[in-house]
């Protein structure tokens, strides 16, 4: 995708500064023909990946337990993040801003895809603890500009608690792992990656609602 020349420019957001990104949809027949024909194994991937939370909801039941409903995104994200490119901590929900649309993420899935990745390289998912006080709702939107000492704009944001700093695990970015988590609780941000390009794919699941 990349040799295409399909990825987005290199993001000038405070957030997650020279990331590049694509989105991918394979939700209809003609866009899988599409995608089979320029990436059979994003294709590939992509099916796995949807497969997954329908799997989960599955061994949910047989265990009695209630899963909430969920409907999948009709596209995957690819992104790739360069030598200095990191994302700050975030939580996945957002509402309105640039992407223009409600945000209801309720589950992130995400497949890492580097398989020379060695300690060093950076780009490690960073897993923060959640702080039990709210964050301070005196600025607008988010409190990430506040932790940055910036003037950041994530205007999108909608985060209402705040990130241990102090707090944290980190998840290496390695060829085929698959890293689950509640889209609006978990706080996480990718260290600064040293690698030539870091690559991920990733799924949200989003609550069921109209
Ligand atoms: O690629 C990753 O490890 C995380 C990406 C992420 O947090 C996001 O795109 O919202
Ligand atoms: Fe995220």
């Amino acid at each position: 995708m990349a040799a295409q020349g399909a990825l987005s420019e290199f993001s000038q957001s405070t957030c997650n500064p020279g990331s590049q990104h694509l989105w991918v949809r394979f939700a209809s027949l003609g866009e899988r023909l599409d995608l089979q024909r320029r990436s059979p194994a994003l294709l590939e991937l992509g099916e796995a990946l949807a497969a997954l939370p329908g799997a989960l909801q599955n061994a949910a039941k047989d265990a009695g337990i209630q899963a909430p409903k969920m409907r999948l995104f009709p596209a995957i994200m690819a992104a790739t993040y360069g030598p200095g490119s990191h994302y700050v901590p975030h939580q996945d929900k957002y509402s309105g801003g640039s992407a223009g649309f409600e945000n209801t993420r309720m589950l992130t899935i995400i497949c890492y895809l580097n398989p020379d990745w060695q300690p060093g390289d950076g780009g490690e998912l960073r897993v923060l603890a959640t702080r039990n006080e709210p964050a301070d709702q005196s600025a607008p939107g988010s409190r990430l500009p506040q932790l940055l000492k910036i003037a950041a704009d994530h205007s999108e944001s909608t985060s209402s608690t705040a990130c241990d700093e102090d707090a944290y695990v980190d998840i290496q970015p390695l060829l085929g792992r698959i890293v689950m988590f509640q889209s609006r609780e978990v706080w996480h941000g990718i260290q600064a990656s040293n690698a030539a390009r870091r690559w991920a794919v990733t799924l949200w699941l989003l609550a069921d609602v109209d």
